[in-house]
């Protein structure tokens, strides 16, 4: 079987006596989309923030292309393959779209770069590299128009997609979004839709989403991973989770 792009093993976080992640387990395969769902209060931000390393989990193990980064800080993460985007986008809003860019793509360099030693012309040169390779991210993401418009004008469309492009600065194998549908309307989330599924097949990386937005999560997840007061409830296909009577329970309990 091939290595897990991100796999989540046997974690557990509680606030409290409040159990947020009871032994939570489940795997990303390589070149998909997974999302991860469930009810308000299941859990999901909390999975995300273990797997992003802003969160430390109780126990348990997260791998990423089989290697163990548990624990590992976010800064660290970006230099082992994942990326994220934020729920609230954590833009730079004074700064210009390419300025947000490179900023990303800087925090994974940055060590490189001085650790290195490197003569001043090389520094230039690869500066201009990085420089290149952010553009040419802003391109792919439809936004180059807007390379020197600062981020705060920015409609939320197109600062969401700043913030992915952010994410794909560090050249992740694997991309975890955070609600990248939230506070949009249903235009809005279609073309996050379309984005989601290019950026995969571009660029041939896994992609785990947590969202609300079941009609976003239907259409482009390849698997799903449904959580309820901390546990995995299911796992499977969008036919199969959609159909399965605990999802149903799960979310039928939540308009009680
Ligand atoms: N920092 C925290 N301190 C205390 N309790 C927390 C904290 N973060 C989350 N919780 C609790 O952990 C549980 C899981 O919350 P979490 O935010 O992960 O769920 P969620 O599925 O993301 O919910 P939502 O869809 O409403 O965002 C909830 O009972 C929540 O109240």
């Amino acid at each position: 079987m091939a290595t897990s792009a991100l796999a989540v093993e046997n974690v557990a976080l509680s606030f409290g006596g409040v159990k947020a992640l009871d032994q939570v387990s489940f795997s990303v395969a390589p070149g998909t989309i997974h999302a991860l769902i469930g009810p308000n209060g299941a859990g999901k931000s909390t999975c995300f923030n273990v797997i992003s390393g802003v969160y430390r989990a109780d126990s348990g193990v997260v791998r990423v292309n089989g290697n163990d980064v548990t624990g590992l800080r976010p800064h660290q993460l970006a230099t082992r393959g994942l990326g994220r985007s934020f729920q609230n986008l954590a833009l730079s809003m004074h700064s210009t779209v390419l300025d947000n860019v490179m900023l990303a793509r800087h925090s994974r360099t940055r060590g490189g770069f001085l650790a290195s030693g490197v003569r001043w012309p090389a520094m230039v040169a690869e500066q201009r590299k990085h420089t290149a390779r952010a553009v040419e991210i802003c391109e792919f993401l439809g936004i180059e128009r807007l390379l020197h418009a600062p981020v705060g004008g920015l409609s939320y469309g197109d600062a969401k997609r700043v913030d992915i492009a952010r994410a794909l600065a560090t050249e992740p194998e694997v991309l975890l979004l955070d609600e990248p549908a939230a506070g949009m309307n249903a235009g809005e989330t279609a073309e996050v839709a379309e984005l989601i599924k290019v950026v995969r097949e571009a660029l041939d990386i896994s992609i785990l989403l947590v969202e609300h937005d079941m009609t976003l999560v239907m259409g482009v997840a390849d698997r799903i991973t449904v959580l309820d007061f901390g546990k995995v409830v299911a796992d499977g296909t969008p036919a199969e989770v959609r159909n399965d009577p605990e999802v149903i329970r799960a979310y039928l309990g939540e308009q009680d």
